[in-house]
């Protein structure tokens, strides 16, 4: 049924994720299984994990971080409150900016919207300017992708001279969602 939190109609969300706490391999796919549990969204496809140096508060342990793309019938609000969600029930706090966080769920990039709310803002304003971001989105967005994301994560990574700081941790955590990691 529909409600203000969905739509009649299917979209595509890029999210990033992050960890630099704890089992960080573990609650990267945690947060997997938790969005694919999610009402109305759908995990369609996952980057490689890759090993980041620390950006912005640099006394910090390494990140790792990966990429995915979604399906959803949730308006991006309400995709973004799901994965707020998660992230308080992985055990985020937010103390430091830009500093240590168990998990970290970005929303970047919604086929066809931009918004900028105080809330939310598409799409995500740091986006571009950000290699531990850009790396793994370029492993999941196709090259005939329409809508211009393609072309701007190659100039994107283009100026940022990219991938200093990256290294491939893992092709793949996930499988689908049948309940166990592959790695
Ligand atoms: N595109 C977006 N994706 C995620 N959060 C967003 C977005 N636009 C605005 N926000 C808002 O930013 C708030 C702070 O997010 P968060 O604590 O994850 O920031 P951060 O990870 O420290 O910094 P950054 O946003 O640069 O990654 C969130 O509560 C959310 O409402
Ligand atoms: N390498 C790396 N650095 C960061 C990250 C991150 O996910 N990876 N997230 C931050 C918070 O926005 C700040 N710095």
């Amino acid at each position: 049924m529909m409600n203000n939190h969905s739509t009649s109609e299917e979209s595509e969300a890029y999210i990033a994720l992050g960890a630099n706490l704890g089992d960080r391999e573990g609650t990267l796919v945690e947060a997997l299984h938790q969005l694919e549990d999610s009402e109305g969204v759908q995990v369609v496809r996952c980057s490689g994990v890759y090993e980041t140096e620390p950006v912005g508060y640099l006394d910090q342990p390494q990140f790792l971080n990966m990429a995915a793309l979604l399906r959803t019938t949730l308006t991006p609000e309400a995709l973004l409150n799901v994965m707020l969600e998660i992230e308080n029930r992985l055990g985020r706090t937010r103390d430091v900016r830009f500093g240590p966080r168990t998990v970290d769920l970005d929303l970047l990039w919604v086929e066809g919207r931009s918004l900028d709310v105080p809330e939310l803002t598409l799409p995500h304003p740091r986006m571009f300017e950000r290699a531990f971001v850009l790396v793994p989105l370029n492993d999941i967005v196709p090259q005939n992708e329409h809508s211009g994301l393609r072309g701007l994560i190659t100039k994107a990574l283009e100026d940022i001279d990219g991938k200093e700081g990256i290294r491939l941790w893992t092709t793949s955590v996930w499988d689908g969602g049948s309940g166990h990691s592959v790695s």
